[in-house]
């Protein structure tokens, strides 16, 4: 499903925030990214989902190969990976429908199909009752059940999850685990970079740790916890 060899990425500033880096994630995995603050995690994720591009190195993601993709078949490589942000990041003038609705909006989808859709992925992220709010009257685990609704409403390949419970209680990021775990368990690969150790020692997946742009551990689910 993810397939990266000897990618490097440099920013403009001369920044290497990934170096030489290779892994393959296959279809149905649940993989955390762990590592220090500044390790590369977010630049690794941003590679996958095209928001930006390796300086060197081949990638492919859900049948793309993103050496190659041209500009127009972004949009396409987009509905295959799901993306979920610390911040959710929701249109704030448009209610939870719209925001999820808009998803499949942008690539072409019918009103009738959307419709039926929206309302079935937010029945399973349990806000069906809530769709026609705005996210500001949401808590913050709403919103981030909202953010995943969409992230999935185009049933991707691949949910990207760039640390989904950095901004919520305990409590609450427990029921988030467990959302990702049911997509995950519908066969969808999720890719997830958190802090959060004691997620990673109790939910029990595959765990990449990156330092300085580089992985320097690939433990597979069964193995010994995150401890350092
Ligand atoms: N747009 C950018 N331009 C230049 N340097 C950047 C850019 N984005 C990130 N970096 C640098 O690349 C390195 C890796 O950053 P990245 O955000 O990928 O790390 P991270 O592991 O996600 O960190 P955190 O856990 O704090 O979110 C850091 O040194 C960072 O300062």
């Amino acid at each position: 499903m993810i397939e990266m060899k000897d990618v490097t990425k440099k920013y403009t500033n001369g920044t290497a925030a990934i170096r030489d880096l290779s892994i393959s994630i296959d279809q149905g995995e649940f993989v955390y990214v762990v590592g220090p603050s500044g390790a590369g995690k977010s630049t690794f994720i941003k590679l996958m989902y095209r928001e930006e591009k390796a300086s060197n190195g081949d990638l492919k993601v859900a049948d793309y190969d993103l050496t190659k993709i041209k500009n127009r078949e972004v949009p396409y490589l987009r509905r295959e990976i799901g993306v979920v942000f610390q911040d959710y990041k929701l249109l704030e003038r448009k209610t939870v429908y719209e925001n999820v609705a808009y998803a499949m909006q942008v690539i072409g989808k019918r009103p009738r199909e959307i419709k039926k859709r929206v309302m079935d992925v937010l029945d399973m992220v349990g806000l069906k009752h809530k769709a026609r709010v705005f996210p500001n009257q949401l808590s913050g685990g709403e919103q981030q059940r909202v953010s995943i609704a969409r992230a999935i409403v185009n049933t991707p390949q691949v949910v990207i999850a760039d640390e989904p419970t950095g901004n919520l209680d305990p409590e609450i990021s427990w029921e988030i685990m467990k959302l990702l775990d049911r997509i995950n368990a519908q066969g969808t690969t999720v890719v997830m970079a958190t802090h959060n150790r004691t997620i990673v020692n109790t939910i029990r997946h595959r765990v990449i740790a990156i330092e300085n742009g580089k992985i320097i551990r690939d433990q597979a689910e069964g193995e010994y916890g995150y401890d350092d």
